[in-house]
């Protein structure tokens, strides 16, 4: 058995009470947390982590995210959403090789480590490469395969078996770091009998579903004109919301990203029904979304989360800056300062977003796997510290993330990344990029 112990910690454990512990202790046995504690430990330990003072807390979860776009990082900005993704990037996006996938989804793990993200929920394709990155780098990752059917059942068909092919081959893989779930685009992009279908499998096979939806006023007002009534009441028509089960089947997790253009009506649908929310906010102002109404839905109850979307839409994968951006604009657009406080920020983006992930984690807690950072707070923006949740939402950075523990393994120590050769996974990725965008120039100058 291996036991770790880190010592002279401020805890925040982001358990149910919240308690916050001033020089404690935590104490990991193989994979799982067995004590978290102030006062004074005693045993033997493998190896001995002193934080000498600084901040231990759950790592973030990021909710949101595709991967495989890391290499699209700055590759088409200053855009609207559909001519971004039809005339930029879809087309980019038909020339990624698995190789691509493989390498662009290693340099998403790499920021995520660099940045304090344990774990994150990813919709993409050539999932099979961000699996292997995933197990490689050491991190959480709850993966679905994104399905677009485009209202064609023959395409539909055979979307719905690759996403049906992930599930199975990799459900509880790695010692259970991955998870999956399926991941009908869109109800813009997708039929409701497709998304159905899609969410009758995700129950027999005891995994969630993750969509988009309302991102855009332009999604709210085509679905009314075509169907007359907004996403949310559309899917609800077959179920889709429902979390909890009924006698035949098994209560599964239903993951919404985006959900800008909520009406009061659907965000009492979503609290009755346990939806969680994946907030984007970086990604909806750069696109120009809009600002999704957080503090009314916290004030409704609905489990509200964090994301970054992908990396040509944020334009990285760092959930401090994401922290932040969410406090700020929910302040912005309500006019009210005291909308979305700091502890209710780091709240979504740890144990509301670890929920959807893995229920044993996203507290500190006996029982609990061992996901968490160690946030320095040796600098001149960590000085000083009146309160830690302020400290983490309006001033820490991701680079002040120090340490990483998942699954009991230290993947990143005193700023070394343990799990992959940084530099190859650069260069590698680097050179992928730079390939991808070449062939997609070529395509396109082809194409006339
Ligand atoms: N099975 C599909 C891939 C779907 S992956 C998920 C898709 O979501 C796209 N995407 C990324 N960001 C957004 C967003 O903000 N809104 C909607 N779609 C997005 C992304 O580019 C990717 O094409 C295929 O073979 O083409
Ligand atoms: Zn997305």
């Amino acid at each position: 058995m291996s036991r770790i112990l880190i010592k002279n910690a401020h805890i925040l454990t982001m358990d149910d009470n919240r308690t916050e512990i001033q020089n404690g202790y935590v104490v990991i046995e193989n994979d799982l947390i067995t004590k978290v504690s102030d006062g004074n430990p005693s045993g033997f330990f493998d190896k001995t982590i002193d934080a000498e003072g600084n901040i231990v807390m759950p790592g973030l979860s990021n909710t949101h995210t595709h991967l495989g776009m890391t290499l699209l990082r700055g590759y088409a900005d200053d855009m609207v959403l559909s001519d971004w993704l039809q005339k930029e990037i879809w087309p980019a996006e038909a020339e990624l090789t698995a190789e691509d996938v493989y390498w662009g989804s290693m340099l998403g793990c790499l920021e995520m480590i660099r940045s304090g993200t344990t774990a994150f929920c990813d919709m993409y394709f050539f999932m099979d490469e961000t699996a292997k990155a995933v197990e490689k780098a050491g991190i959480r990752g709850c993966l679905s395969y994104g399905m677009i059917e485009l209202f064609d059942e023959e395409r539909g068909n055979s979307e719905l078996i690759k996403g049906e092919r992930l599930v199975k081959e990799w459900q509880g893989k790695a010692n259970g770091r991955i998870t999956t779930m399926y991941g009908p685009h869109a109800p813009n992009t997708c039929s409701k009998e497709f998304i159905a279908r899609a969410k009758k499998a995700a129950e027999r096979d005891g995994v969630g579903v993750h969509i988009h939806v309302l991102e855009t006023e332009d999604e709210l007002n085509t679905m009314k004109k075509n169907y007359g009534v907004c996403s949310v009441h559309h899917l609800d028509s077959v179920n889709f919301w429902n979390t909890k089960g009924d006698d035949l089947t098994a209560g599964v997790d239903v993951l919404a990203a985006h959900c800008v253009w909520m009406s009061d009506g659907d965000i009492k649908l979503f609290a009755e029904k346990g939806v969680t929310v994946s907030h984007n906010p970086i990604s909806n102002m750069k696109l120009s979304s809009g600002a999704a109404p957080i503090q009314k839905m916290l004030d409704a109850g609905v489990n509200v989360a964090l994301g970054t979307d992908g990396c040509a839409s944020n334009n990285n994968l760092n959930m401090f800056e994401e922290m932040k951006t969410a406090a700020l604009l929910q302040k912005l657009v309500t006019t009210d300062p005291e909308a979305l406080p700091a502890k209710a920020v780091v709240e979504m983006a740890t144990r509301n977003g670890a929920k959807v992930i893995d229920k044993k984690t996203g507290a500190l807690k006996a029982g609990n796997k061992a996901d968490l950072i160690v946030v320095d707070t040796k600098k001149a923006n960590a000085t000083p510290i009146f309160d830690a949740y302020s400290h983490l939402v309006y001033s820490a950075a991701g680079s002040d993330v120090k340490t990483m523990i998942v699954d009991g393994k230290i993947l990143m120590e005193d700023y070394l990344v343990l799990s992959m050769n940084e530099n190859e996974v650069i260069e590698k990725s680097k050179a992928c990029a730079i390939g991808l965008a070449k062939r997609a120039k070529d395509k396109k100058e082809a194409n006339g």
